[in-house]
């Protein structure tokens, strides 16, 4: 039997707000347990909720940007059940009336564009954290990130695939961050997402019957337990068996999802309105302000990259896939206009590349955009080649010196003087005899063998295309 896949996520965004959704309680990652819980976090008797504007704030600017229908007046719930870090035994979230209603998302895959439909997106509160490793056998409750603002972004069941699910993913991820809602840090869990499951028999129009894998934290997690959890349904039903509706949580030590209990229905929850909260009304002129305080978006940061610079769409597209990366890029251009492709280039490459190996955000990379944009100059001004450069980049990174300094103290200027550079290559011609007749007996790749004679008797400080012509011409 053919099966489709069929995705739908919730990803939860946790807004960065300064203090909770609900209390004054300050929401910084990693303080001590307990100690950025107030008695509204602990639902207390007496106490009422007050809510953070910030919070709304930032859940519309997610709206304005996807072009989402925004509910003026949206409603908080009580959605109600029994967890230990759950101590008003209810969450504050929004179920009928959520703030964010439909929208849309495109996503691209190799050459193929595709919309996926949002849902809505509903402002909610954070729980707790079950601590199971401290005390033993006992479990501690830290309240910390209890309150904290979340924005839940429901999608649509429209994936097919683990990459589509993952492309969507990356593609929420990048937005929430350029829009300065969300800090994106999935492994301190600022951004984290379910993903439900369900396969059916191709052609079929119902929906099968879903799983919903909890709280996964990376795009690589994601990947792979969607694509478990897919192998694992087409096994149950070609046994003829049935998926059961339930929570499973992926481990990604095994590879694998587990069963965490049978998925609740909604109306398990007895959602109702939640009586110490008002309404949100939300005014044209609030919508008006968000909308002309929004910075470009991705989508359009990257179409200016390609049509005002010259991008190719697969450039443009990785150098905006990160708001830093493509600040970055900007701040070099500003003194490097003339080599927009190289400054591509060297930031998708070499950049990249040493910080990916030395686990540094580009924010904190050793070698600043203007010092890069310097070392690129002295290639496209001939005063070192590539190759210099590649090593030169090296010693800029351990260093923290300017190219310029570099160059000048280790002697690495590229050698100008024809005369000095004719006489080697005539001494590397006059010592290849073998090489020379099989050149002029047509052998063209031999001309490798000459260049790399001649980058190694000149330590690499010659401009490779000079001396390429230069060969030709006494090789003829
Ligand atoms: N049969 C299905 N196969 C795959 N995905 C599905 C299927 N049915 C629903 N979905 C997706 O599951 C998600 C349901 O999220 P939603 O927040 O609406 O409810 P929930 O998961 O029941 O509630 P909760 O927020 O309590 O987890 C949506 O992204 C939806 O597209
Ligand atoms: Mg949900
Ligand atoms: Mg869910």
């Amino acid at each position: 039997m053919k099966w489709e896949t069929v995705i739908g996520l919730e990803i939860h965004v946790q807004l960065n707000t300064k203090s909770k959704i609900f209390s004054s309680a300050l929401t910084k990652y990693g303080k001590k347990p307990n100690s950025q819980a107030c008695a509204i976090d602990l639902g207390l008797p007496g106490v009422l909720p007050v809510l953070n504007v910030e919070a709304v704030n930032k859940a519309i600017r997610f709206g304005v940007a996807i072009n989402a229908h925004i509910n003026k007046r949206n409603i908080f719930d009580r959605k109600n059940y029994f967890y230990p870090d759950l101590p008003k035994g209810y969450q504050i979230s929004q179920m009928d009336w959520p703030i964010i209603g439909k929208g849309k998302i495109e996503i691209i895959l190799g050459n193929q564009t595709k919309v996926i439909c949002i849902t809505r997106a509903h402002l909610e509160e954070d729980a707790g954290k079950s601590i199971h490793d401290m005390f033993d056998d006992n479990t501690a409750i830290d309240l910390n990130r209890a309150g904290i603002p979340l924005l839940e972004i429901v999608s649509e069941p429209d994936m097919r695939s683990a990459k589509e699910a993952v492309a969507y993913t990356k593609k929420i991820h990048t937005l929430v961050q350029y829009i300065d809602i969300c800090d994106g840090n999935m492994q301190e869990g600022s951004f984290r997402c379910d993903a439900n499951i369900s396969i059916r028999p191709k052609g079929q129009k119902e929906l099968g019957t879903r799983a919903e894998l909890k709280n996964i934290n990376s795009f690589k997690f994601l990947e792979r337990a969607i694509n478990f959890e897919v192998k694992r349904q087409k096994d149950i039903l070609e046994e003829g068996e049935k998926v059961v509706q339930e929570t499973r949580l992926y481990d990604s030590i095994k590879n694998e999802t587990r069963s965490m209990r049978l998925k609740e229905e909604t109306n398990d929850y007895r959602y109702f309105p939640d009586p110490d909260l008002l309404p949100i009304e939300i005014s044209n002129e609030l919508l008006e302000k968000v909308k002309q305080t929004l910075p470009e978006l991705p989508d359009q940061r990257k179409t200016r990259f390609v049509v005002e610079l010259g991008l190719s769409e697969y450039d443009a597209d990785v150098l905006t896939s990160q708001k830093s990366l493509a600040d970055y890029f900007e701040v070099m251009l500003e003194d490097n206009i003339v080599n927009i492709k190289l400054c591509a280039n060297w930031v998708m490459g070499e950049l990249s590349a040493a910080l990916n190996k030395h686990q540094i955000d580009i924010q904190n990379s050793p070698i600043t955009a203007p010092a890069l944009s310097l070392l690129i100059s002295r290639i496209s001004d001939d005063t070192i080649s590539v190759k210099t450069a590649k090593d030169v980049f090296k010693y800029m990174w351990d260093s923290k010196n300017s190219a310029d300094e570099i160059i000048k103290v280790r002697g690495l200027k590229q050698m100008t003087n024809m005369v000095e550079i004719e006489v080697i290559i005539e001494q590397v011609i006059a010592n290849s005899t073998l090489q020379v007749s099989q050149f002029k007996l047509g052998n063209n790749k031999i001309l490798g063998f000459f260049i790399g004679k001649i980058m190694e008797l000149t330590g690499g400080k010659v401009n490779p295309k000079q001396v390429n012509e230069l060969l030709r011409k006494k090789l003829l």
